[in-house]
């Protein structure tokens, strides 16, 4: 196979991209532009005609997945092939949402009966803590929920409840990551002990931020006139680690599994998921599986041409690849989605942001780009300014449900009418002739009309996928969240990198680790760098 970057697939795609015409031209010159490239399935609809692509550039993108070999790469994935080679795992974030009939198999054994225990495990304690029958060391029944645990541990739990608030039902939520320990602080400091519940979540049982933060909870805890025994009735651990977990003094029968194969950014869906399931219940716990599992499904089964996540990844490296975009928005048009961008900040950029290939060769193209956002409509009164008129080539998704949770005169009207007015803006742009047409009434001299027309001139030509669905539900939103899992992947699949490692972020964890060390040590610290040195001296006088 020849290298990536002087495949004929790749030069003709380079050919094509050159040639197009501006998409507004593209839009004139075919009514059935939308018709054509927009989709729907698993409750979302994507629109993708207000793409910078014509139907060549789609076929060539179609080819360079089909050399990729991406169809028997998914195949790979999903039949627990160990594709995370440095690490040599299985990546079954796929076999959590799974039916119970399936056979599932990592490193030799059927894995799907020790999903369905655990998800019956979860079940079981939410019914209790739910109920009221779970009740705290004073025989109170549980209110507040603190998940302690980051990266994630943290993220997928936190997005997913704030995005389903519509759906909780009487227990209250928190959410703790940082080391800073306001964070931590200003949790606690309006809860019960009696009836507060702490979920200590860590695939490893060994993140420093998680243990500093649940030893801390422990310690509160037990200065609110609690015993070592209530500890039991008020703490639980999800992890992989299981003997660390109880080497730490957690009881062992509040211990939820996960598994080496399931990443830590893909794993909302097992007992990471526990906050989760505790604060909306299990059976929207379940829903929210159950869109994820449409999602796999079509990802596995719909022909390249006509698979969501296929074509959004594919989009995403014919942006990054040659036309040289370095970051990619996703706007939610919905207040409940507003943490969806850091969500997939994390997703992706933990997951794409690799320089080397499979084989371990400094890649010649760009990777993954720097993912951001935030909710519309606030974005427009700020960084929109530089999608329409800045310098660089951004991408943008723009995610909206139909139906509002909370129906409320205009309001609804008023926000997907700045939805759609953006993408039309982003795509037609603003002529010079248009600018100056504006001002035709105007009491400006020519001049000035010539001037301030430049300035309101817009290119237009910027891209962006719109995303709808009905309503947003828990089926909805984990179809959706599975969807940019599998765009993910598959850009990783072009890219040739390992989408499901994270060794960067594992040199900090060490590194700080080996700081923390000098910071508490005897003397000054002056075997580092003379700038690290100088900082953890500065740190220990308190005194800058
Ligand atoms: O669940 P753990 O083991 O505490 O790790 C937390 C996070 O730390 C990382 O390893 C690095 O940030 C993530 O991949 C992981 O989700």
């Amino acid at each position: 196979m020849p290298h990536l970057t002087e495949s004929v697939t790749w030069q003709a795609l380079k050919t094509n991209v050159a040639s197009l015409p501006h998409m507004r031209e593209m839009f004139a010159s075919d009514a059935n532009r939308f018709e054509n490239m927009h989709l729907k399935s698993c409750g979302l609809m994507l629109d993708y005609s207000k793409n910078r692509v014509n139907s060549e550039t789609l076929s060539l993108l179609f080819k360079l997945a089909e050399e990729a070999d991406l169809t028997n790469k998914i195949s790979a994935m999903f039949n627990g092939e160990i594709i995370n080679n440095t690490e040599q795992r299985a990546v079954l974030h796929s076999a959590l949402r799974s039916q119970a009939h399936q056979n599932i198999q990592a490193e030799g054994q059927n894995i799907v009966p020790e999903v369905q225990q655990t998800l019956a495990k979860m079940a079981g304690f939410v019914e209790q803590v739910q109920s009221g029958q779970w009740t705290g060391y004073t025989g109170k029944a549980i209110t507040d929920i603190v998940s302690i645990g980051i990266g994630g541990s943290f993220l997928g739990p936190k997005i997913v409840t704030q995005a389903l608030r519509p759906y909780w039902n009487k227990l209250n939520c928190h959410f703790v990551a940082n080391v800073d320990a306001t964070s931590i602080c200003e949790k606690l400091a309006g809860l019960n002990a009696e009836t507060t519940l702490f979920v200590m979540s860590s695939k490893s049982f060994g993140t420093q931020e998680t243990l500093t933060n649940t030893l801390s909870a422990k310690e509160w805890f037990l200065n609110q006139g609690a015993t070592q025994q209530d500890v039991a009735k008020h703490f639980v651990a999800v992890t992989s680690n299981v003997n660390k977990a109880t080497d730490f003094g957690m009881d062992a029968n509040n211990i939820f599994p996960m598994w080496d194969w399931v990443g830590g950014r893909y794993s909302l869906w097992s007992a990471i998921g526990l906050p989760i399931a505790l604060i909306i219940g299990m059976d929207n716990f379940k829903q929210l599986l159950s869109g994820a599992f449409d999602m796999d499904e079509h990802f596995q089964q719909a022909p390249l041409e006509q698979n969501m996540p296929v074509i959004m990844g594919m989009l995403s490296v014919l942006y990054s690849n040659f036309h040289n975009a370095q970051s990619h928005v996703i706007l939610t048009y919905d207040h409940y989605l507003r943490g969806l961008p850091a969500y997939f900040q994390q997703l992706d950029m933990e997951s794409n942001g690799k320089s080397v290939t499979l084989e371990g060769s400094r890649v010649d193209y760009s990777t993954g780009p720097v993912i951001w956002g935030g909710e519309g409509t606030n974005g427009q009164h700020a960084y929109h300014q530089l999608l329409h008129q800045g310098t660089a080539l951004i991408p943008a998704d723009f995610i909206m449900p139909l139906q509002s949770h909370n129906p409320l005169g205009e309001h609804h009207n008023q926000l997907a009418s700045n939805c759609f007015g953006q993408t039309q803006a982003l795509m037609q742009g603003r002529t010079f002739d248009e600018a100056m047409a504006e001002m035709n009434n105007s009491a400006l001299s020519d001049d000035q009309k010539q001037l301030i027309a430049k300035h309101k001139v817009m290119e237009g030509n910027k891209p962006s996928n719109t995303l709808l669905m009905d309503k947003l539900t828990p089926k909805t939103l984990g179809s959706l969240i599975a969807l940019y899992e599998h765009r993910t992947f598959v850009q990783g699949i072009i890219w040739q990198i390992n989408s499901f490692d994270q060794w960067g972020v594992e040199l900090g964890k060490v590194l700080g680790n080996d700081v923390l060390e000098r910071i508490g040590a005897d003397n000054d610290a002056d075997e580092l760098d003379s700038s690290s040195n100088a900082l953890i001296n500065i740190f220990r006088n308190g005194k800058i």
